[in-house]
């Protein structure tokens, strides 16, 4: 791969768009705002995300403007939080996608339907699924702009697009796992914001590293739960873009969704919560999708549940621990 279109214009964006020009890969990238396209091309760096991450922009042509972005590459890598996705997409017309490649790199369920990303836009693009890529972790953006030793799992059924990907992104900090189970990672991937999300919950209730141990120790045991239902065969739960992901989320200072909870078990309210974040915590929208998925196949996941009543039902965050505390084993 030669060159590639990025859209999105987030830390996570931004950690990619890194590597593939440092990789000499040419980017093109898709940002919604002039002023940050602006400030790209003269200060070589994103302001607004990981600004302290320096991006070679010899190899970066930034644009507000989609269709040209996309119209440059066959390669499309689309990296916009999932509550957006649909907003990004409907801009886009389906006709001008027939012979492109999408990846996407998102981690959380999209619209009323709770489709994966990858599935939204395979149904809003009829692609086939020979034509489709994922990018997952463990992998914080900081970690990345600091140049930190970091594993980035590709996913893709097809092996040229996979040799392609890990191609596009390895480096001396950077080492490519390849997997072909799209699904299975994309679902993990989503279900470990939801558990960094009550990790962060116990953390600011001052629940201790024992507990937090126990938490993620049934996290994974509800996520095995949770795939089989979805039909997932034989997940590799051990996998790093599996427990990795989960881990990395449960506890790096880095997570959203960890600080996301965090606030909430210190006692502000949702609502408080949102306002006060200035990136985007999947695991709040995820806790519904996910919730949406498991009552529809009759599952019942303590975890979940207790993530969903927290940020739905507006329960008290401290009785909802007390009942997680009892159900845990
Ligand atoms: N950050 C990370 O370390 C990782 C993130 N991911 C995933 O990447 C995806 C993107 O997240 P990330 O880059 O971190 O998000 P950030 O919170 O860093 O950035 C949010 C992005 O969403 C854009 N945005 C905000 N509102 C809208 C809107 N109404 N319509 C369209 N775009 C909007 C922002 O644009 P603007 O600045 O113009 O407001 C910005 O580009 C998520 O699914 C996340 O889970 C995956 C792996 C690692
Ligand atoms: O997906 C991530 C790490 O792999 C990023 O997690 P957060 O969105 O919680 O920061």
């Amino acid at each position: 791969m030669k060159e590639i279109s990025v859209i999105g214009g987030g830390s996570w964006a931004t950690a990619l768009v890194k590597i593939l020009a440092e990789n000499k890969i040419r980017v093109y990238w898709y940002l919604r705002r002039q002023m940050q396209v602006e400030a790209i091309t003269r200060e070589r760096r994103n302001p607004d995300y990981i600004n302290f991450a320096k991006l070679d922009t010899d190899f970066i042509e930034a644009s507000t403007d989609l269709d040209y972005i996309l119209s440059k590459c066959q390669h499309l890598l689309f990296v916009v939080p999932s509550a957006h996705l649909p907003t990004v997409c409907q801009q886009i017309d389906p006709q001008k996608m027939e012979d492109k490649i999408i990846i996407s790199s998102i981690k959380g369920t999209v619209g009323l339907d709770n489709l994966l990303p990858s599935a939204y836009l395979a149904k809003i693009f009829s692609l086939l699924e020979v034509n489709q890529g994922i990018i997952a972790g463990p992998c914080h953006a900081e970690e990345i702009a600091a140049g930190r030793k970091t594993y980035m799992t590709v996913c893709a059924t097809n092996q040229v697009l996979r040799t392609a990907l890990s191609e596009a992104f390895a480096s001396n900090y950077i080492q490519i796992c390849e997997s072909e189970d799209l699904l299975g990672v994309e679902y993990a991937a989503i279900y470990k914001n939801v558990v960094g999300l009550v990790c962060g919950m116990a953390k600011g209730m001052n629940y201790g590293d024992n507990f937090i141990a126990v938490l993620v120790s049934n996290a994974i045991y509800e996520l095995e739960i949770l795939l089989t239902a979805l039909g997932i065969d034989s997940p590799r739960i051990g996998s790093s873009s599996y427990l990795g992901d989960l881990l990395v989320t449960s506890y790096s200072e880095h997570s959203r969704n960890r600080t996301f909870g965090v606030l909430i078990g210190q006692g502000y309210n949702v609502e408080q919560t949102k306002d006060t974040m200035s990136m985007v915590a999947e695991g709040y929208t995820a806790t519904k999708g996910l919730h949406d998925m498991a009552t529809e196949r009759g599952l019942n996941l303590p975890i979940l549940n207790t993530a969903y009543r927290i940020l739905y039902n507006y329960m008290p965050v401290k009785t909802e621990f007390k009942l997680l505390e009892r159900s845990m084993i």
